[in-house]
Protein backbone atom coordinates (compact mmCIF):
# COMPACT_ATOMS: atom_id res chain seq x y z
CA UNK A 1 0.00 0.00 0.00
CA UNK A 2 1.97 3.48 -1.13
CA UNK A 3 1.65 6.72 -2.44
CA UNK A 4 3.96 7.66 -5.34
CA UNK A 5 4.39 11.47 -6.06
CA UNK A 6 6.19 12.10 -9.13
CA UNK A 7 7.54 15.68 -10.43
CA UNK A 8 3.85 16.94 -9.61
CA UNK A 9 3.31 20.72 -10.37
CA UNK A 10 0.05 23.02 -10.16
CA UNK A 11 0.58 25.94 -12.29
CA UNK A 12 -2.69 29.25 -11.90
CA UNK A 13 -2.10 31.64 -14.35
CA UNK A 14 1.20 32.90 -13.51
CA UNK A 15 1.55 31.70 -10.19
CA UNK A 16 3.62 28.21 -9.69
CA UNK A 17 1.73 26.99 -6.65
CA UNK A 18 3.54 23.64 -6.83
CA UNK A 19 6.94 22.96 -8.56
CA UNK A 20 7.70 19.27 -9.40
CA UNK A 21 7.15 17.39 -5.98
CA UNK A 22 8.02 13.88 -5.80
CA UNK A 23 7.92 11.75 -2.79
CA UNK A 24 6.31 8.36 -1.68
CA UNK A 25 4.88 6.95 1.31
CA UNK A 26 3.50 3.44 2.95
CA UNK A 27 1.01 1.94 5.31
CA UNK A 28 1.06 2.79 9.08
CA UNK A 29 3.01 6.19 8.47
CA UNK A 30 1.75 9.35 9.80
CA UNK A 31 3.09 12.16 7.52
CA UNK A 32 3.01 15.57 7.68
CA UNK A 33 3.00 17.37 5.44
CA UNK A 34 3.95 21.26 6.47
CA UNK A 35 4.87 24.52 4.97
CA UNK A 36 4.32 28.40 5.50
CA UNK A 37 0.80 29.63 4.20
CA UNK A 38 0.61 29.86 0.65
CA UNK A 39 3.63 27.13 0.24
CA UNK A 40 1.16 25.30 -1.84
CA UNK A 41 -0.31 22.12 0.45
CA UNK A 42 -3.75 22.31 -0.29
CA UNK A 43 -3.01 22.56 -3.92
CA UNK A 44 -0.94 19.04 -3.52
CA UNK A 45 -3.22 17.92 -1.40
CA UNK A 46 -6.26 18.55 -3.98
CA UNK A 47 -4.74 17.43 -7.06
CA UNK A 48 -4.14 13.73 -5.31
CA UNK A 49 -7.55 14.02 -3.92
CA UNK A 50 -8.88 14.99 -7.75
CA UNK A 51 -10.24 18.15 -6.89
CA UNK A 52 -8.05 20.21 -9.67
CA UNK A 53 -5.91 18.78 -12.32
CA UNK A 54 -2.09 18.68 -11.68
CA UNK A 55 -0.56 21.00 -14.77
CA UNK A 56 2.52 18.27 -14.88
CA UNK A 57 3.90 15.24 -13.42
CA UNK A 58 1.94 12.17 -11.84
CA UNK A 59 0.77 10.21 -8.77
CA UNK A 60 -0.14 6.78 -8.23
CA UNK A 61 -2.40 5.69 -4.67
CA UNK A 62 -2.58 2.15 -3.91
CA UNK A 63 -1.33 1.18 -7.63
CA UNK A 64 -4.07 3.64 -9.44
CA UNK A 65 -3.15 6.66 -11.06
CA UNK A 66 -4.97 9.51 -10.10
CA UNK A 67 -5.68 11.09 -13.87
CA UNK A 68 -7.49 7.88 -14.74
CA UNK A 69 -9.21 6.39 -11.04
CA UNK A 70 -10.31 9.15 -9.99
CA UNK A 71 -13.41 7.39 -9.07
CA UNK A 72 -12.37 4.26 -8.15
CA UNK A 73 -9.68 6.19 -5.93
CA UNK A 74 -12.44 8.26 -4.43
CA UNK A 75 -13.79 4.57 -2.43
CA UNK A 76 -9.93 4.47 -1.01
CA UNK A 77 -9.30 8.23 0.04
CA UNK A 78 -10.81 9.75 2.89
CA UNK A 79 -10.72 13.62 2.68
CA UNK A 80 -10.95 16.31 5.27
CA UNK A 81 -10.79 19.68 3.32
CA UNK A 82 -8.72 23.00 4.73
CA UNK A 83 -11.77 24.35 7.11
CA UNK A 84 -14.04 21.58 6.49
CA UNK A 85 -17.30 23.05 4.84
CA UNK A 86 -20.03 21.07 6.92
CA UNK A 87 -23.66 21.58 6.94
CA UNK A 88 -24.70 23.33 9.89
CA UNK A 89 -28.67 22.96 9.87
CA UNK A 90 -27.72 18.92 9.45
CA UNK A 91 -27.82 17.42 12.63
CA UNK A 92 -24.67 14.99 13.01
CA UNK A 93 -26.42 11.73 12.58
CA UNK A 94 -28.73 12.90 9.85
CA UNK A 95 -25.03 14.24 7.99
CA UNK A 96 -23.24 10.89 8.47
CA UNK A 97 -26.59 9.31 6.72
CA UNK A 98 -26.68 11.34 3.51
CA UNK A 99 -22.27 10.35 3.54
CA UNK A 100 -23.06 6.89 3.49
CA UNK A 101 -25.74 7.31 0.83
CA UNK A 102 -22.96 9.27 -1.33
CA UNK A 103 -20.98 5.89 -0.33
CA UNK A 104 -23.73 3.90 -1.66
CA UNK A 105 -23.89 2.07 1.65
CA UNK A 106 -27.29 0.07 1.88
CA UNK A 107 -30.14 1.26 4.67
CA UNK A 108 -28.36 -1.69 7.38
CA UNK A 109 -24.36 -0.82 6.37
CA UNK A 110 -25.43 2.51 6.87
CA UNK A 111 -27.08 2.63 10.33
CA UNK A 112 -24.20 -0.27 11.36
CA UNK A 113 -21.21 2.04 10.35
CA UNK A 114 -22.91 5.53 11.48
CA UNK A 115 -22.59 3.99 15.41
CA UNK A 116 -18.88 2.51 14.87
CA UNK A 117 -18.11 6.33 13.56
CA UNK A 118 -19.58 8.03 16.25
CA UNK A 119 -17.76 5.60 18.58
CA UNK A 120 -14.83 6.25 16.71
CA UNK A 121 -14.29 9.95 16.83
CA UNK A 122 -15.92 10.51 20.25
CA UNK A 123 -19.45 11.91 19.16
CA UNK A 124 -21.77 10.15 20.85
CA UNK A 125 -22.56 13.02 23.74
CA UNK A 126 -23.16 15.06 20.04
CA UNK A 127 -25.25 13.37 18.01
CA UNK A 128 -28.43 14.52 18.41
CA UNK A 129 -26.95 18.11 17.86
CA UNK A 130 -26.90 20.13 14.93
CA UNK A 131 -23.52 20.53 13.40
CA UNK A 132 -23.49 24.38 13.35
CA UNK A 133 -24.21 23.73 17.16
CA UNK A 134 -21.21 22.23 18.15
CA UNK A 135 -17.72 23.39 19.10
CA UNK A 136 -14.59 23.67 16.76
CA UNK A 137 -13.32 20.89 17.78
CA UNK A 138 -16.55 18.67 17.34
CA UNK A 139 -17.04 19.65 14.15
CA UNK A 140 -13.61 18.69 13.04
CA UNK A 141 -15.03 15.65 14.77
CA UNK A 142 -17.27 15.14 12.31
CA UNK A 143 -15.36 16.08 9.15
CA UNK A 144 -12.46 13.51 10.52
CA UNK A 145 -15.96 11.26 10.80
CA UNK A 146 -17.15 11.87 7.01
CA UNK A 147 -13.17 11.35 5.83
CA UNK A 148 -13.13 7.97 7.30
CA UNK A 149 -17.04 6.69 6.69
CA UNK A 150 -16.22 4.48 4.54
CA UNK A 151 -13.09 3.16 5.37
CA UNK A 152 -10.15 4.44 3.40
CA UNK A 153 -6.50 2.89 3.40
CA UNK A 154 -4.97 6.46 2.57
CA UNK A 155 -6.37 9.78 4.59
CA UNK A 156 -5.68 13.12 3.55
CA UNK A 157 -6.23 15.84 5.89
CA UNK A 158 -6.13 19.80 5.01
CA UNK A 159 -4.90 21.51 8.64
CA UNK A 160 -7.23 19.02 10.69
CA UNK A 161 -6.07 20.88 14.00
CA UNK A 162 -6.24 24.62 12.29
CA UNK A 163 -8.26 26.84 14.69
CA UNK A 164 -8.47 24.58 17.51
CA UNK A 165 -7.45 25.29 20.91
CA UNK A 166 -4.72 23.27 22.60
CA UNK A 167 -7.05 20.55 24.15
CA UNK A 168 -9.38 20.22 20.87
CA UNK A 169 -5.86 20.02 19.22
CA UNK A 170 -4.31 17.69 21.08
CA UNK A 171 -7.75 15.63 21.01
CA UNK A 172 -7.38 15.50 17.51
CA UNK A 173 -4.35 14.71 17.33
CA UNK A 174 -5.13 11.54 19.49
CA UNK A 175 -7.93 10.71 16.92
CA UNK A 176 -5.84 10.84 13.78
CA UNK A 177 -2.78 8.82 15.65
CA UNK A 178 -5.96 6.08 16.30
CA UNK A 179 -6.70 5.97 13.14
CA UNK A 180 -3.54 5.26 11.99
CA UNK A 181 -3.29 1.56 12.13
CA UNK A 182 -3.39 0.20 8.44
CA UNK A 183 -3.60 3.29 7.16
CA UNK A 184 -1.55 6.31 5.27
CA UNK A 185 -2.33 9.21 6.73
CA UNK A 186 -1.19 12.58 5.16
CA UNK A 187 -2.13 15.38 7.05
CA UNK A 188 -1.08 19.51 6.53
CA UNK A 189 0.13 22.25 9.20
CA UNK A 190 1.68 25.02 9.36
CA UNK A 191 2.54 24.07 12.51
CA UNK A 192 5.38 22.77 13.84
CA UNK A 193 4.21 21.28 17.28
CA UNK A 194 1.50 19.31 14.88
CA UNK A 195 3.60 17.71 13.12
CA UNK A 196 6.15 16.81 16.25
CA UNK A 197 3.61 15.59 18.31
CA UNK A 198 2.14 12.73 16.14
CA UNK A 199 4.17 12.33 12.60
CA UNK A 200 6.87 9.66 11.61
CA UNK A 201 7.84 12.04 8.53
CA UNK A 202 8.11 15.22 7.71
CA UNK A 203 7.61 16.58 4.31
CA UNK A 204 7.79 20.74 4.04
CA UNK A 205 7.36 22.07 1.66
CA UNK A 206 8.00 26.06 0.88
CA UNK A 207 7.15 28.29 -2.23
CA UNK A 208 5.93 25.18 -4.15
CA UNK A 209 9.39 23.62 -3.72
CA UNK A 210 9.67 20.42 -1.73
CA UNK A 211 12.65 21.20 0.72
CA UNK A 212 12.83 18.27 2.46
CA UNK A 213 11.86 14.75 3.07
CA UNK A 214 12.70 13.19 6.44
CA UNK A 215 11.95 11.81 9.38
CA UNK A 216 10.77 13.66 12.37
CA UNK A 217 14.36 12.69 14.63
CA UNK A 218 16.33 13.83 11.93
CA UNK A 219 14.48 17.12 11.45
CA UNK A 220 15.15 17.32 15.39
CA UNK A 221 18.86 16.71 15.17
CA UNK A 222 19.24 19.55 13.03
CA UNK A 223 21.61 21.83 14.35
CA UNK A 224 19.31 24.47 16.70
CA UNK A 225 16.23 21.43 16.59
CA UNK A 226 13.29 21.72 14.99
CA UNK A 227 11.89 25.55 14.71
CA UNK A 228 15.69 25.88 13.47
CA UNK A 229 15.11 23.42 10.38
CA UNK A 230 11.60 25.08 9.67
CA UNK A 231 13.04 28.69 9.89
CA UNK A 232 15.95 27.98 7.54
CA UNK A 233 14.11 25.43 5.09
CA UNK A 234 11.89 27.65 4.62
CA UNK A 235 13.92 30.97 4.19
N1 LIG B 1 -7.45 28.69 -7.31
C1 LIG B 1 -6.34 29.41 -7.28
N2 LIG B 1 -6.09 30.36 -8.20
C2 LIG B 1 -4.95 31.07 -8.18
N3 LIG B 1 -3.98 30.91 -7.25
C3 LIG B 1 -4.18 30.00 -6.30
C4 LIG B 1 -5.36 29.20 -6.25
N4 LIG B 1 -5.27 28.36 -5.21
C5 LIG B 1 -4.08 28.63 -4.61
N5 LIG B 1 -3.43 29.60 -5.27
C6 LIG B 1 -2.10 30.13 -4.94
O1 LIG B 1 -1.20 29.05 -4.96
C7 LIG B 1 -0.26 29.19 -3.89
C8 LIG B 1 -0.33 27.96 -3.02
O2 LIG B 1 -1.60 27.95 -2.34
P1 LIG B 1 -2.07 26.73 -1.44
O3 LIG B 1 -3.43 27.06 -0.95
O4 LIG B 1 -1.84 25.47 -2.15
O5 LIG B 1 -1.01 26.84 -0.23
P2 LIG B 1 -1.09 26.32 1.26
O6 LIG B 1 0.29 25.89 1.62
O7 LIG B 1 -2.16 25.32 1.40
O8 LIG B 1 -1.47 27.64 2.05
P3 LIG B 1 -2.31 27.84 3.41
O9 LIG B 1 -1.55 27.19 4.52
O10 LIG B 1 -2.34 29.35 3.54
O11 LIG B 1 -3.67 27.27 3.18
C9 LIG B 1 -0.62 30.49 -3.18
O12 LIG B 1 0.21 31.50 -3.70
C10 LIG B 1 -2.06 30.71 -3.55
O13 LIG B 1 -2.38 32.08 -3.57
Amino acid sequence: MSIEVVSLSKIYGNQIAVNSVSFQASEGQIIGFLGPNGAGKSSTLKMLVGLIKPSSGHAKILGLSIAEHSLELASKIGYLAENNPLYPDMYVQEFLDFIGKIHGFPADKRKKRIEEVIELVGLRQERKKKIGELSKGYQQRVGIAQSIFHDPSVLILDEPTSGLDPNQMAEIRTLIQSLSPGKIILFSSHLLTEVESICHRILLISQGNLVADCTLSEAKNYPGGLAAFFKDKTA
